[in-house]
C-alpha cells in the first residue's frame, strides 16, 4: 500500500469504469466521486451523483477519468472543461483521439488517452496509454498509478498506435473468451456432457492464461510442448493454422477493430 489517492473524478462506472475504481480502492481513496447517471448505488467508498451538475461545489479533482462511451464524448466532455485547469483528463474510450477531446474540453486541457481491458477487474489488467500536450510531469505519474492501478502499463509516444492497441489488448479478452465459448461447443459436439464440457473449456483457457503468465517462454514454446509428433494436438494444429485458418481471421479481425477504432475518433 503506498500514499492515498488524490481526489479523483471517474464519469462513467460501467464494466471498465468500475474495474479501475476496484482497482483505486485497493491503493486507498481519498475523495471519489462518481457521475453516472443510472448506476442504482455508490460505489464503495465514493460519492455518486448522476450528472456534472451535482457534483459537490469546490470538489477539485487531480484526475478526472473519462470512462463512458466514445459516442457520448461529444455530449459530455464540455460539462467538465471546468476541471481543465487542476486536473489531468485520462479516457479510456475507444478511438476519441487526445486533439478531439482537447477540442472538446480547451484546448489548454491536459489529456492522457489509455486503453486498458477488463482483466483489471481481477489486478490483470494491461493498459498502453499516451501523454498529450500539456500534461506535467506529476500529471503523468498521476495518471501512470491510476491506469497501472489494476495491472501492467505500458508509455508510447505515438497516439496512432492506440488504434491497434485497442483492437488487441482492449478487445483481447472478447477473443479469448470467444475461444472457451467455441472449444465448450464443440467438446459438447464430441459427445462430453454440457456441464463438463463447460468446466474443460473454462479451465483450460484460465489455465493456460496462468501458465503463459508464469512462464518465461514464448507462446510458440509453450504450444509445442503439447504438441507430441504424431499426436493429436499437430492434427488440431493443422487445421487452425492453415494458413487461410486463424492466421487470416486473426489479422484480418484486427484490422477491422483497428479500422474501427480510427473511425470512432470522429
Ligand atoms: N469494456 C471493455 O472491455 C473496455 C472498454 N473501454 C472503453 O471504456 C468505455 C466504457 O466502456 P464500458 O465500461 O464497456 O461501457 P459501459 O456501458 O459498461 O459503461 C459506461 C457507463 O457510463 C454510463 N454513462 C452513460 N452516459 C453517461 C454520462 N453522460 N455521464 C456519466 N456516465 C454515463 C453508462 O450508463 P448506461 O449504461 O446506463 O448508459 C455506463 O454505466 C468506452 O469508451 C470503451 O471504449 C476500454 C477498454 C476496454
Ligand atoms: O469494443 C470496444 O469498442 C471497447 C474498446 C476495447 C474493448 N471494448
Amino acid at each position: 500500500m503506498t500514499d492515498t489517492l488524490p481526489p479523483l473524478l471517474l464519469v462513467g462506472c460501467g464494466k471498465m469504469g468500475g474495474a479501475m475504481l476496484a482497482g483505486w480502492r485497493e491503493r486507498g481513496l481519498s475523495q471519489a466521486v462518481v457521475v453516472d447517471p443510472f448506476l442504482a448505488e455508490a460505489p464503495q467508498g465514493a460519492t455518486l451523483v448522476k450528472d456534472a451538475a451535482a457534483i459537490p461545489a469546490g470538489f477539485a479533482p487531480a484526475a478526472v477519468v473519462l470512462a463512458i462511451k466514445p459516442q457520448e464524448a461529444a455530449a459530455t466532455l464540455p460539462l467538465y472543461a471546468r476541471f481543465a485547469g487542476g486536473a489531468v483528463f485520462a479516457s479510456v474510450m475507444a478511438g476519441k483521439t487526445i486533439a478531439g477531446m482537447r477540442g472538446l474540453l480547451g484546448g489548454g486541457a491536459a489529456v492522457v488517452r489509455a486503453m486498458p481491458n477488463t482483466p483489471a477487474a481481477v489486478g490483470r489488467g494491461f493498459t498502453v496509454a499516451c501523454a498529450g500536450p500539456g500534461v506535467s510531469a506529476a500529471q503523468r505519474t498521476l495518471a501512470d498509478t491510476l491506469l497501472g492501478a489494476s495491472g501492467e502499463i505500458a508509455w508510447v509516444e505515438e497516439e496512432g498506435l492506440l488504434d491497434p492497441v485497442t483492437a488487441v489488448s482492449g478487445g483481447g479478452p472478447a477473443y479469448v473468451f470467444l475461444l472457451a465459448e467455441l472449444l465448450e461447443q464443440a467438446a459438447i459436439e464430441q459427445g462430453i456432457p454440457a456441464e463438463l464440457a463447460r468446466r474443460m473449456a473454462r479451465a483450460t483457457v484460465a489455465g493456460s492464461g496462468a501458465l503463459l503468465a508464469a512462464s518465461t517462454e514464448e507462446a510458440a514454446q509453450l504450444r509445442k510442448n503439447v504438441t507430441s509428433p504424431k499426436g493429436t494436438t499437430e492434427r488440431a494444429l493443422a487445421v487452425m493454422m492453415d494458413p487461410a485458418a486463424w492466421p487470416d481471421t486473426i489479422s484480418r479481425a484486427i484490422a477491422a477493430a483497428t479500422a474501427r477504432s480510427r473511425e470512432l475518433a470522429g
